[in-house]
């Protein structure tokens, strides 16, 4: 009887001992993160989607996608230009993004990516779709398997770094100072390290956060914080460019030089700077289907960064008027930077919020609208300057403007005013730029734009590569739906009768954008 409540027992500790993973502490290093979702939010999906596709979707979700986009500014360069001189950059630095070899993803995971076939005929080639062959893919390759020289009893040095840094390297960028979060003791410039990444976690009082205190030295020990939580979180092995105590001494600069990594893919940061812009394909079909034209007035209701805004401006030829508007002031100025750096002078940015877009008339106003041409229209809504030192500087430049004008003595249209007022004021390119100030706007009256284009915010739920969406509720995501239909009405009362509205936004975890097309008929 003993025997057997013996033999029992030990059967019982035998089940328990196998169920519990057991993991080779070599096997951690590697990627395969499972990305966690509010569990509501995940059952919504599962129910939408079933659980076999979601699970692919989620899965999909932790990868960057398996080329590069590469928007070309035709104003400035052409494609083959463009092909040529970065051909010469991937050569000189190296760069092999060759997604053919046996580690690289199958076919049926290159979600949205251009056909294998034409990716064969080179490391870049140009969009297959019509009208868009400004449009380059450059193709990179993922995910590889990374010999970090994990040995027993000496497991390799290590830096761990924020979520965010984690998913700007998978997409190819280094590892820059501020995302640094812990590090392992006696890390000297030049050391080769590991990459990790700390994941938001639980807290306490049912929130998120990576809970990692910066500067936090690493033991490659199991005691180590996050230890088990960062097994196969393992983003790419690279050399540090400062010592452990410069890495949180300083306050920017390159931290860690990815020279393995994960998914390969060329980063093109502060390459051919003006000439192209990396976009994804999405976005940039949306700026393509708004069908911009020469001299038309629109308005591009949350522009920031200003990726469909330039884009929107090139098509124009950067002839008329394109107003970019975004909520945020610092946000709105990286769009100013971006057309500065881009020789884009159509573009004007205010900050404004786009639910209070619509300008409401008054009686001085109406006499304005009497006599009205598109000109007094822009004049009469024109920002209102934050400070004394704005109107100065408008005033300025139309006296200088004017001078030349009259110095010329030839007729030049209120158009190229307000051009030539917008290039003295901004300067002739990014690094001229006066201080980047963005004004504020009243806001636009009813009806008075050609097309407007709402790119409106979202949950950014399908944006790749995602390693944490926990903190998505089913709550959340329905106050996006109402806060972009409430934007929607907006864009309907300012574009004219006849006009178009490009209404843009990503379609929840299904890796793709979607868009319609509006043409208002009254
Ligand atoms: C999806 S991003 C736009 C991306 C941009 N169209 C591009 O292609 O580069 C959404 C933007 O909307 C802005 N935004 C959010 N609410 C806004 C509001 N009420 N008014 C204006 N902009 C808003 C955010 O600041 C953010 O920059």
């Amino acid at each position: 009887m003993k025997k057997a409540r013996d033999l029992n027992l030990l059967l019982k500790t035998t089940r328990r001992i196998s169920s519990t993973p057991k993991m080779d502490p070599s096997d951690r290093y590697c990627f395969s993160p499972i990305l966690r979702w509010n569990p509501e939010v995940e059952n919504y999906f599962i129910k939408a989607y079933g659980a076999d596709h979601f699970s692919v979707i989620s899965k999909a979700l932790t990868r960057p996608s398996s080329y590069s986009c590469v928007r070309v500014n035709t104003l400035k360069s052409t494609s083959d230009a463009v092909i040529e001189k970065l051909l010469k950059i991937i050569k000189e630095k190296g760069f092999d993004g060759d997604c053919h070899g046996k580690e690289g993803l199958e076919p049926d995971e290159n979600v949205g990516s251009p056909p294998e076939e034409s990716l064969k005929k080179g490391p870049i080639v140009k969009c297959h779709i019509p009208g868009l062959d400004y449009v380059l893919f450059v193709k990179g390759s993922g995910p590889h398997v990374i010999d970090y020289g994990y040995v027993p009893g000496a497991p390799p040095k290590e830096v761990i770094v924020s979520r965010k840094c984690a998913e700007a390297v998978l997409r190819g960028a280094q590892v820059f100072v501020p995302g640094v979060l812990a590090c392992s003791a006696h890390v000297e410039k030049g050391d080769t390290v590991a990459v990790s990444v700390a994941i938001e976690q639980r807290n306490p009082n049912g929130g998120w956060a990576s809970g990692m205190t910066r500067g936090t030295v690493l033991q490659g020990l199991q005691t180590d914080p996050y230890y088990f939580e960062r097994n196969g979180l393992y983003i790419g092995q690279g050399t540090t460019t400062m010592s452990r105590a410069g890495l949180f001494r300083a306050s920017e600069g390159i931290a860690v030089d990815m020279n393995d990594r994960v998914f390969r893919l060329p980063s093109f940061y502060d390459v051919l700077e003006g000439e192209i812009f990396l976009q994804n394909l999405p976005s940039i079909v949306a700026a393509h289907a708004l069908d911009p034209q020469k001299g038309e007035r629109i308005l591009d209701m949350c522009a920031a960064p200003g990726g469909k805004t330039t884009a929107i401006a090139i098509l124009m030829k950067d002839e008329g008027e394109l107003v970019a508007i975004d909520r945020s002031h610092n946000k709105a100025q990286v769009i100013q930077k971006l057309a500065f750096e881009m020789s884009l002078t159509c573009i004007t940015t205010y900050k404004l919020d786009a639910l209070k877009a619509i300008r409401q008339r008054n009686e001085t106003d109406d006499i304005n609208t009497n006599q009205s041409s598109n000109s007094l229209r822009f004049d009469d809504e024109k920002a209102s300057s934050s400070t004394t030192e704005g109107f100065n500087l408008d005033k300025t430049c139309k006296d200088n403007v004017s001078n030349a004008i009259e110095d010329g003595g030839t007729y030049v249209s209120k158009a190229d005013i307000r051009k030539a007022m917008r290039r003295m004021r901004n300067g002739p390119g990014r690094n001229q730029c006066l201080g980047g100030r963005v004004e504020n706007s009243k806001g636009f009256y009813p009806d008075s734009f050609d097309r407007v284009l709402l790119d409106a915010p979202c949950s950014a739920l399908g944006l790749r590569p995602r390693l944490f969406v926990g903190e998505e509720t089913i709550d959340s995501l329905k106050r996006h739906a109402t806060y972009q239909r409430r934007m929607f009405d907006q864009a309907v009362k300012l574009v004219r009768p006849g006009g178009v509205i490009v209404y843009s936004t990503l379609v929840c975890i299904n890796c793709l954008s979607f868009y319609f097309v509006v043409h208002v008929l009254f």
